[in-house]
């Protein structure tokens, strides 16, 4: 496939018409009498209409046909996605799961089929919460568009590009980059392999760059560096399904075209992917551990001040250069609950502990930290400057709400490891006593 073009920025009013039909946008007004190529217009409003200014994200989308052409919906059976957060019983241990499977079957299981999950907090319905799920699949989804309808879904690949089909245009998502896709927006995902990933979904609000304060203008995430596909439509007639995730539950409905018959469009309402690599990573240059909220890539703030709902943070490649400090994660009991999982290559606190696609959850004042081995090391090895987390890349999904575990994630899936706690024991006692008076 030749090289996809890309819009540049975060939180941009972009606009973009497929180059088949130049002008095919409105000029001057979004909704003329008949638009350009007997196209027709479609507001997707991704908040309020008086939501403030600061806040307010919509699209124009100038499509073939609008969507609200299609037959009833129906509920798809047999998925894996719940919002039923009482399937299981509250567990404070410390959780940790071998990595998930690739599908087993010989049958097709697309990304949307392929969606499990694993924990989550609140409800769509009153726009506050999250849910963390896996997806795993072994063929593209085919004539087959899906939506969401109760939020915002953070995409994490892991294994496998994935080639992603959206009404604003494609994108092509690899292992260690991230992709969003807001509420209401329809996409398809096509892969060349079976392939894994994570999906960090939060409700009723959208994701937003951290603020720097005392950083200044410059990085971490830089704006720049986010990328959102151009119009790109397709004409094709024949029956295509739309698959909605609706108040935690999947519905089919059917149509006579494709969906991705936009053929221009302008708003600051779009999908859009992140190359982790582009993260300008800072951190303590004299002594002690920063928090690790120094990596956040996004966040979705809850409505307590500088309180997220989710964050998005990564644990890139970097120097390590602190003098007389434990370089490695502190131990820690969090007001937050930490989900983490691996990209690639190994986590630092916890080498052969945590696999790629495989994930941790430690709840809210779940005691965590570094292994036996780790803290062996940290307080022993020599502190040169040296390079940490080379050619790896772990993450974590940090999240104000106690999170509650799927049926899936804590039975179907049969990846908990029972012996995880083990890690921890035999962190010996190496108090020196009393001053001997
Ligand atoms: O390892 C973890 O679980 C996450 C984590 C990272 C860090 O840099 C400091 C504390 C912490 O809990
Ligand atoms: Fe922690």
């Amino acid at each position: 496939m030749s090289k996809l073009k890309y819009l540049s920025g975060f939180g941009s009013e972009f606009s973009s018409e497929d180059p088949r039909c130049p002008n095919s946008l409105p000029e001057g007004q979004n909704s003329p009498q008949k638009c350009p190529y007997g196209l027709y217009a479609e507001q997707l409003s991704g908040s309020a209409f008086t939501a403030p200014r600061a806040e307010n994200v919509r699209t124009w989308l100038y499509r073939i046909r609008p969507s609200v052409g299609h037959r009833p919906f129906k509920r798809l059976e047999n998925v894996n996605v719940t919002h039923d957060w009482s399937e299981t019983e509250p567990d404070p241990n410390q959780l940790h799961w071998n990595p998930f499977d690739l599908p087993k079957t010989q049958v097709g299981i697309d990304f949307v089929r392929g969606i499990n999950t694993i924990c989550g907090a609140g409800d769509p319905r009153c726009k506050h919460g999250l849910a963390i799920h896996v997806y795993s699949c072994n063929v593209s989804m085919e004539n087959r568009a899906f939506y969401n309808s109760d939020g915002d879904f953070l995409i994490v690949p892991q294994s496998g590009d994935l080639e992603i089909t959206t009404e604003f245009g494609k994108m092509v998502v690899k292992s260690n980059e991230i992709c969003v896709l807001q509420q209401g927006m329809r996409f398809r995902v096509a892969i060349s392999q079976p392939s894994r990933g994570y999906i960090l979904e939060v409700f009723g609000r959208h994701f937003a760059l951290p603020d720097l304060g005392p950083i200044g203008a410059n990085g971490l995430a830089n704006p720049r560096d986010f990328l959102t596909p151009v119009a790109k439509y397709e004409d094709l007639e024949g029956n295509y399904e739309i698959v909605a995730k609706y108040q935690g539950k999947l519905f089919v409905c059917e149509q006579d075209h494709s969906p991705f018959d936009v053929v221009a469009w302008h708003g600051n309402y779009v999908p859009y992917k992140y190359d982790l690599e582009k993260f300008m990573v800072i951190n303590s240059v004299s002594f002690d551990h920063c928090d690790p909220s120094i990596f956040t890539v996004l966040t979705c703030q809850s409505e307590t001040r500088g309180t997220a709902i989710a964050d998005f943070v990564i644990f890139p490649p970097r120097w390590s250069v602190q003098e007389h400090t434990f370089r490695p994660p502190y131990y820690h009991r969090n007001c937050m609950s930490e989900f983490m999982g691996l990209i690639r290559g190994e986590y630092e606190a916890k080498r052969g502990g945590l696999a790629p696609g495989g994930a941790t959850l430690h709840s809210i004042m779940t005691a965590h930290g570094p292994d036996k081995e780790c803290f062996g090391a940290g307080s022993e090895g020599r502190l040169e400057p040296q390079r940490v987390a080379e050619g790896t890349q772990a993450f974590m999904f940090e999240s104000c709400l106690g999170l509650a575990l799927t049926k899936w994630g804590a039975e179907t899936c049969q990846k908990l490891n029972p012996d995880y706690y083990k890690c921890w024991q035999g962190l010996k006692k190496n108090f020196t006593g009393p001053v001997k008076l």
